[in-house]
């Protein structure tokens, strides 16, 4: 088999969008919402209205948030994934890391993946700084000794140490972050996924975090892929960028300034 980290084929995905009567359209789960708020601030017009549309059809729409992307990414390559607003970007990360499953195609990764998704995501609210780490540890696969070993590095990386023990609810976004990005880089992964996290935590810790994902790369060979609006973090770190539009890959270059130049030139996908 080829060496190569990540390889997709026609990969897609496709969500069901609900019109509404009034002509509105809307992915299901925010459907919900809309109908608490309205109910909320006018029960009685929300009642009537409701009888109303109750007796109109509602029709469905396949939406295609990703559609037929067939990249390959090879272990080293530090990967910028840009695109305006809408574009597909956090989808692809979320597949890629297993939370969305895909609706066509297929994808092919070798090694360990590790994801820093939107905050709130990776770590368990009620366990401590130190049990997420060991959780986390183990989640990829790791011996708690192993994990034990690198303990130390990530606590002084990430900052946290007076807040180890502490819930990680009770975190700001920013030391959650830091903890994130640090268990992310130092646990074993092959394959490192970060979304736009890193824009929550303060200006130095950005800029480490950026050293440091160059590193990885560079010492160990490991294969990085990043979504970011920031075109100086792109160009700071990406050798290699895969621009999206409306779901579909515009332009997959090595041509880093060429790849940001076509995607400010998009208006945000519909
Ligand atoms: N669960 C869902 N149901 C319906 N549509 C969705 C769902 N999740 C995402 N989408 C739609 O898929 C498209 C791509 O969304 P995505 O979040 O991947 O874009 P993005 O490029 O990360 O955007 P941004 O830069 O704003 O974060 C958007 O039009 C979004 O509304």
């Amino acid at each position: 088999m080829d060496n190569f980290a990540i390889r997709v084929e026609n990969l897609g995905k496709k969500y069901r969008i609900h019109h509404l009567p009034n002509g509105q359209k809307m992915p299901g789960y925010s459907r919900v919402n809309e109908d608490i708020t309205r109910m909320l601030k006018s029960p009685f017009k929300f009642l009537s209205k409701k009888a109303h549309e109750e007796h109109k059809p509602e029709t469905d729409e396949d939406f295609w948030a990703l559609k037929d992307l067939d990249f390959t990414i090879y272990p080293g390559e530090r990967i910028g994934v840009i695109g305006r607003n809408g574009a597909g970007k956090s989808t692809l990360l979320k597949t890629l890391s297993r939370i969305v499953t895909p609706s066509t195609g297929r994808m092919t990764i070798q090694g360990r993946l590790a994801s820093l998704l939107e905050v709130g995501t990776g770590f368990h609210p009620e366990l401590t700084g130190r049990e997420n780490i060991f959780l986390n540890g183990s989640i990829l696969g790791m011996a708690r000794k192993e994990i034990s070993k690198k303990f130390d590095q990530i606590v002084e990386f990430s900052g946290v140490e007076r807040f180890l023990d502490t819930p990680v609810k009770r975190y700001s976004s920013g030391m959650y972050v830091r903890l994130a990005f640090s268990v992310a880089a130092h646990l074993d992964s092959e394959i490192l996924i970060v979304d736009e996290v890193l824009a929550v935590g303060d200006k130095e810790f950005q800029a480490k975090s950026l050293k440091k994902m160059r590193e990885l790369t560079q010492e160990e060979d490991r294969t990085i892929l990043f979504v970011s609006h920031d075109s100086e973090k792109i160009r700071s770190l990406c050798g290699r960028v895969i621009v999206l539009k409306g779901g579909r890959v515009l332009t997959d270059t090595t041509d880093v300034d060429a790849g940001l130049t076509l995607m400010e030139a998009q208006t945000p996908a519909k």
